[in-house]
């Protein structure tokens, strides 16, 4: 699928993720064991589990964020609609470029502006842009996070200045600049209070129509208000590996799950 960024550009947005027997490493520490998972183009998938289990973990190797860590690595495979990730000759700094990750805590460069912030991926990309055209694409990234009408009367103004829901929508903005095909998410909303994580919400829920978006969440509520899919992770023991146990939709997995384990889970009686 194609559509408009708005600066006369047409690209191609939310691409389907495959991940198949992957398994991820810290040096010797087998951290998640043997995960295969298949997730649609432009739809939201929740990744859920106690603490531990890897969620953080996996969702870092669809952008290859892990391997800034020295001796985390993977085996198997991750496609983007069919092209593999870890691919012979496939650069990790583009890899992230076309899949973006937003982060627990909101990250604006502090001494950026909040029209700087939006285009600081885009100036990192070495991509070279007009005035007219670099207006415009700080235009419709806040409006696509939902932040235009907040801010557009201080663009100048540095993006520390604004909430922290307002910065997390700033990143998020960011994160769509560059236009990626994948939106990873970390728990966006954790240090969020309630308003400003039903306005993200609101937000992961209009992305879908453009973008593949993956989130990790703590939060049982979240990832039933906003993801199609749920995946469940779960962990043995300290020191045992992180394991997929059940993906679903998300409706199956909170209100008829096929494990016992996802059930004790979502119902509240261990994690
Ligand atoms: N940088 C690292 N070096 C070594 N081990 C790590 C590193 N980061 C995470 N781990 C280990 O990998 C496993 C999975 O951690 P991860 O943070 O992915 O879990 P999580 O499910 O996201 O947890 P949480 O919900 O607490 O954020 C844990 O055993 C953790 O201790």
């Amino acid at each position: 699928m194609s559509k408009s960024n708005g600066v006369g550009k047409s690209i191609s947005v939310g691409k389907s993720i495959s991940v198949k027997d992957l398994n991820v490493y810290y040096g010797g520490f087998l951290a998640v064991h043997d995960v295969s998972i298949d997730i649609a183009p432009r739809s939201v998938t929740a990744f859920i589990g106690p603490s531990g289990c890897g969620k953080s973990t996996l969702l870092r190797t669809l952008n290859r964020m892990h391997e800034v860590l020295p001796g985390a690595h993977v085996t198997g495979e991750v496609l983007v609609d069919g092209d593999d990730l870890y691919g012979a000759g496939v650069d990790p700094v583009t890899v992230r470029r076309q899949i973006g990750m937003v982060f627990q805590r909101p990250n604006p460069f502090p001494t950026m502006s909040i029209k700087e912030n939006v285009l600081a991926g885009v100036r990192l990309n070495n991509r070279r842009i007009s005035r007219s055209a670099a207006d415009e694409l700080v235009e419709t990234s806040l409006h696509s996070a939902n932040l235009w009408n907040e801010v557009k009367d201080r663009l100048d103004k540095p993006g520390q200045g604004l909430s922290g829901g307002q910065q997390q929508r700033l990143c998020i903005a960011r994160a769509i600049a560059v236009e990626p095909q994948v939106l990873l998410m970390d728990e966006p909303c954790s240090a969020l209070d309630p308003i400003s994580t039903l306005a993200v919400e609101d937000l992961i829920n209009e992305l879908k129509d453009s973008y593949t978006v993956v989130i990790v969440t703590h939060n049982m509520q979240q990832a039933a208000r906003v993801s199609d899919k749920t995946a469940f992770f779960n962990i043995a023991g300290t020191g045992k590996p992180g394991k997929l146990i059940e993906y679903a939709q998300t409706a199956t997995i909170f209100n008829n799950p096929a494990q016992k384990s996802t059930e004790d889970y979502v119902s509240g009686r261990f994690g």
